[in-house]
């Protein structure tokens, strides 16, 4: 007899990790709360209930790094992919899904396998010991009691309850005739070169402007079981800082000391925004102390006035949320266990990725793993290349550590082409001649999807976990 794993939390992670599991034929006992205990979102006890929105976002496979996600997850026998595509409702280019529908077939299909044990209750505190293998899969809004257990073993910086986001650029869409590579007072610091930020500058009318923009943006409003979200010192909002004064952001993040404009080497820029490079590819730079809660579209116009970001492309905009999150890259091993006590894994948003199919994709990952663990199967990591690989990898290490003040930087993200390691050789035109412009950006990503479908396709070869059956 094979002792089970135990899976706490039967949202979009925990119920596709209780699947996976038991398709690799290990037994598992899924804990979900609901409905003896509540949520300030969820509103049923069905399992994978969608909270909010309805969709699983962009299907394309050949041109969306989460549309390839779901082309991934359906290669491996994904519980969520599957009931989200039988429950689907027309929404154009993206997978929408009925939510009543797809979380009722998600919970009947777990409780009709003879492998899964559905308990109802919350675990309320660290697991006992001779649960030995065990998923914390309880997202965003983990109940307290464990939450506070979690904390036990992690440390105070280590586990947020809210996510303060700086908007994350594409480096690539950065304007280097405009922008400069400069470390303020050229500091090399542990780690750096003196070169190690972008900088954007800005002339007084810029300013001037931008700080009318900002103020008179869009904001969103927190929801009631949000209204202490607290705003901690050194992460106030830029918009907030812009309301406070209109200098404010010139003594802060925007603040022109330091730095030299090579473009106009004689005359300093009235402020000048930073931008700090956010993984270990140097694909991403986060806007440094420009966390807002802008509304998205009022944001990237705003952020777009900024010299040098006029064409920025964002991987991630700006926000702040209620969030229970783990500083996973300092935590947790590749494998998603805690370094502190291996015997826990964690999956989905509370390992700091976002959404609903990238939580559903940890949890499949994570329960491959658990399971084969379980079975003495070697772990096998999976290429970096692939969708579920750049988003393991960013979560586990690819995202930088900074030693700035303030926030901590590692911050919850969709997953995004910016994770996937840059291609070696640049898509050329049929007939050998260099691409610009949106055919460039077009065949790239077709070129990464592309290489990511052929490394899965030689790993899943190679695994000795069975894709799991449908
Ligand atoms: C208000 C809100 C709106 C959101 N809107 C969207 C959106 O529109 N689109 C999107 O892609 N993402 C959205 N998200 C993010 C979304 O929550 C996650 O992407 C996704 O649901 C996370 O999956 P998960 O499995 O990690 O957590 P969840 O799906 O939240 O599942 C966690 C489960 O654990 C249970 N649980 C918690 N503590 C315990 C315990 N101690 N014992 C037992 N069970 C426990 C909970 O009841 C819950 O069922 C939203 C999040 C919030 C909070």
């Amino acid at each position: 007899m094979i002792d089970p794993i135990h899976v706490i939390g039967g949202g979009l992670a925990g119920s596709e990790a209780a699947w996976q599991i038991a398709q690799a034929g290990v037994p598992v006992i899924l804990h979900e709360m609901r409905p003896v205990r509540g949520t300030d979102a969820h509103k049923t006890e069905g399992l994978a209930e969608l909270v909010c929105s309805n969709s699983f976002r962009s299907d394309d496979a050949g041109a969306n790094a989460v549309g390839l996600l779901h082309q991934e997850m359906r290669s491996l026998g994904s519980l969520i992919m599957a009931k989200g595509d039988a429950h689907q409702v027309p929404a154009g280019g993206a997978l929408a899904v009925d939510r009543d529908g797809f979380s009722s077939a998600v919970t009947a299909a777990l409780e009709a396998d003879p492998l899964v044990t559905v308990e109802r209750g919350e675990v309320a505190g660290l697991p006992p010991e001779d649960w030995t293998s065990v998923i914390v899969a309880t997202g965003p809004l983990t109940s307290p009691a464990l939450a506070e257990a979690i904390l036990s073993l992690t440390g105070e910086k280590e586990l947020a309850f809210f996510d303060a986001i700086a908007p994350i650029v594409y480096r690539e869409s950065i304007d280097m005739d405009v922008a400069w590579f400069q470390s303020r007072y050229d500091k090399i610091g542990p780690g750096g070169n003196g070169k190690d930020y972008i900088n954007c500058p800005m002339n007084k009318e810029q300013y001037e402007a931008f700080i009318d923009a900002l103020i008179a943006g869009d904001k969103t409003d927190f929801k009631e079981w949000e209204a202490n979200t607290p705003y901690f010192d050194g992460c106030l909002p830029i918009e907030v800082m812009a309301e406070r004064g209109r200098e404010t952001l010139r003594h802060g993040p925007m603040k022109p000391v330091g730095l030299t404009d090579p473009n106009n080497p004689l005359v300093k820029p009235h402020a000048i925004v930073q931008l700090r490079q956010d993984n270990a590819l140097g694909t991403l730079f986060n806007m440094v102390g420009f966390q807002t809660k802008l509304k998205y579209g009022d944001q990237a116009k705003v952020l777009r006035m900024i010299p040098g970001l006029e064409n920025a492309e964002f991987a991630r905009l700006g926000g702040l949320h209620r969030n229970t999150y783990l500083n996973s890259p300092k935590l947790l091993d590749p494998t998603l266990r805690l370094k502190a006590m291996p015997r826990l894994r964690f999956a989905g948003q509370i390992t700091g990725c976002e959404g609903y199919v990238e939580s559903a994709a940890i949890g499949l990952m994570t329960g491959r793993m658990a399971a084969a663990e379980r079975l003495g199967h070697p772990v096998e990591p999976l290429p970096g290349t692939t969708a579920l690989g750049a988003l393991i990898n960013h979560i586990t290490g690819g995202h930088i550590e900074t030693i700035d003040e303030g926030p901590r930087s590692f911050q919850p993200m969709n997953v995004n082409f910016g994770l996937f390691p840059p291609l070696e050789i640049a898509p050329k035109s049929e007939d050998g001649k260099r691409l610009r412009g949106p055919a460039k950006t077009l065949a790239k990503k077709n070129a990464l999807t592309d290489r990511a479908r052929a490394d899965l396709a030689i790993w899943l070869a190679n695994a000795q976990m069975p894709a799991a059956a449908e």
